[in-house]
């Protein structure tokens, strides 16, 4: 299933204007009272009322101690949306059982979303229990909203880590945290069930009021048109002298110490707008940056070609993307650097058929 746009609003206007402009989650919050301040019952009203069935809409219970009844009661009086997401926030854990129970009960007949958050921590092995505790989904989301991006928090791998996670207990999973439009092709490959976006709808803070254009922006990049490009000019982007330590080497001095290996890469990418066009037409150089971490946080490796074959192969993974050198150069071998240098093409037998 594709990734989709969740868009937080706070009244019918702003509701009718997500919905209007590619957002497929409406999930009704008022964003001056922070990550999980609820919106009125009325404007709740008002957006189930306007939104008609269209499209989902899920209501944040409010930012509330873990007393149970509490909980329970934020959660009922927001039954009529198709979702209610709630904030497990706690190092508790008898606090946090207690407040699991609770819910467990409502759990049958409202689909609850967990809401938890990166900047306290990523524990994967919470989600066992909010999907015994009969949770219908998982989000994560940053509780302070002072400007740090959730990838800040969290590298890939970690999020990575969490979808899977999530995607095994057969729970909806979201990324949230003031998200910001070049991390979209970022976070796509992780296929979570949708990303979620407050601040990057505004022109301004994420207390403004929403706006068409933003939110046009952030649909084109949730949902990325595939398909061929009219012939033309080809970009070359790239990364180059990229350097990391890292584990690699056949030989047996090689294994348990790090060695610092230099990447560069070179991606292939027809132009699909005239003048370069928005964030949705580009191939940005983060996503052969992300590769390359992906591959060096994995652990020892023998081959310099390894490496290179599986950056060639996720790079060409992208349909936007028609050929790519790829570089791979270990620094600690002596006077010399040493690797390796291939070029493939999308199609090349290497690089099976194009994902996105
Ligand atoms: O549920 C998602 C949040 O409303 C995201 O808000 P943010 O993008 O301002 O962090």
């Amino acid at each position: 299933m594709a990734t989709k746009f969740l868009a937080s609003v706070r009244n019918r206007a702003e509701a009718l204007t997500a919905l209007d402009n590619g957002a497929d989650i409406i999930d009704v919050k008022e964003p001056d009272a922070g990550a999980l301040g609820a919106a009125d019952t009325q404007s709740l009203a008002d957006i189930l009322a306007a939104v008609a069935g269209r499209k989902p809409v899920s209501a944040v219970a409010g930012t509330l101690s873990m007393a149970p009844e509490s909980l329970a009661s934020a959660v009922a009086a927001r039954r009529h949306a198709d979702f209610v997401k709630v904030g497990l926030s706690t190092p508790d854990a008898v606090q946090l059982g207690n407040a699991l129970e609770r819910l467990a009960a409502h759990a049958g007949a409202t689909r609850l979303i967990a809401v938890l958050f990166a900047d306290e921590g990523v524990d994967p092995g919470l989600l066992d229990r909010i999907a015994a505790a009969g949770f219908a989904g998982v989000m994560l989301d940053t509780a302070r909203k002072d400007g740090r991006r959730l990838i800040d928090h969290a590298p890939l791998s970690t999020l990575s880590a969490f979808v899977d996670a999530a995607r095994r207990l057969d729970l909806f999973c979201g990324l949230a945290g003031a998200l910001e439009a070049p991390d979209v092709p970022r976070l796509l490959p992780l296929r979570a069930d949708y990303l979620g976006f407050r601040g990057a709808l505004t022109d301004g803070g994420r207390g403004d009021g929403i706006s068409a254009a933003r939110v046009a922006g952030i649909a084109a990049l949730v949902h990325p048109q595939a398909g061929p490009v009219a012939p033309g000019p080809v970009d070359r982007v790239f990364i180059r002298d990229f350097v990391h330590d890292m584990e690699i080497g056949a030989y047996g001095f090689e294994r348990g110490r790090r060695q610092r290996v230099r990447f560069s890469i070179e991606a292939e990418v027809p132009r699909r707008a005239a003048g370069g066009g928005g964030m949705a037409d580009i191939y940005s150089y983060d996503l052969m940056m992300d590769a390359v971490r992906a591959i060096v946080a994995r652990g020892h490796i023998d081959l310099v070609e390894t490496i290179a074959e599986e950056l060639a192969a996720t790079i060409l993974a992208d349909s936007r993307v028609t050929g790519v050198t790829v570089r791979v150069e270990k620094l600690d071998l002596g006077p010399a650097a040493a690797g390796i240098e291939i070029r493939r093409e999308a199609g090349d037998s290497c690089c099976g058929a194009a994902s996105n």
